[in-house]
């Protein structure tokens, strides 16, 4: 057991689904897991092991926001040997061609600032998904005939962000979306030699201000968990 996670040695798998929220990381463990099991439980941050196709996997919110993600994921990868972490996410559209319900692979995150920046000083790192991953998700989003898009987005530290230029610069550039977690964890992944990957579904748009009502939200990411779920063990 760690600071934040009460789970045994051995009861967190070497894959690792990363759901904001709690609730989420509990839907999905009893949606899509065999034999799903409550392993921690602190603060309130549920995290689940079972099997998927035979194969171990463990679900576990990140809490919103890279600091919060910073600590789960820390503690997985330096205390329990995680070795692939799949953020299954929600994010915000700013294109006009990603729709909600849509899928976004992110293959890059932008910044303005994030935990790690301590470290790099003036040096802009640019966290970037696992390729292999990356693709075999892409191939999954194919055969599953989900709408999906692959390029950069942006992992704001502010849901109530007071900055209308830089999301202007960052449409104009081509980010997909907007969400809070992803860069942190492809920035530790590179950190500690790990596979990481970014899976998103669309719930608002920046641009036509809709959002997808909280009974859809459901259906919607069960796409998303299945296209995780089939790169992770492709
Ligand atoms: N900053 C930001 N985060 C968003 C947005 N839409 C969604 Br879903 N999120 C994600 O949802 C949570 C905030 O509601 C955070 O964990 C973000 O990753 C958005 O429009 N903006």
């Amino acid at each position: 057991m760690t600071f934040h996670i009460g789970a045994k040695p051995g009861e967190i798998a070497e894959t690792v689904l990363l759901p904001g929220d709690p609730y989420r990381a509990r839907w999905a463990a009893q949606t899509f897991l065999k034999d799903a099991r409550l392993i921690n439980e602190v603060r309130g941050m549920l995290g689940y092991t079972g099997t998927w196709q035979g194969h171990p996997v463990t679900i576990h919110g990140t809490g919103m926001g890279m600091s919060s993600l910073s600590i789960y994921v820390n503690e997985l990868i330096r205390d329990y040997g995680a070795q692939t972490l799949i953020r299954i996410g929600s994010a915000g559209a700013m294109q006009p061609q990603v729709k909600v319900r849509d899928v976004v692979l992110a293959m890059s995150a932008c910044t303005l600032t994030a935990p790690s920046n301590g470290i790099f000083k003036e040096l802009n790192f640019a966290p970037t998904a696992h390729f292999g991953l990356l693709k075999a998700a892409w191939d999954a989003a194919e055969r599953l005939g989900v709408p999906t898009h692959a390029g950069t987005i942006y992992s704001s530290q502010l849901f109530y962000d007071e900055r209308p230029d830089l999301q202007e610069q960052l449409q104009r550039h081509g980010a997909l979306c907007v969400e809070m977690e992803a860069a942190e964890l492809y920035t530790l992944a590179a950190r500690y030699g790990r596979r990481a990957l970014a899976v998103l579904t669309i719930s608002d748009h920046l641009l036509t201000e809709e959002a997808l009502p909280a009974d859809q939200r459901e259906r919607s990411f069960g796409d998303m968990v299945e296209i995780a779920l089939h790169a992770a063990f492709a």
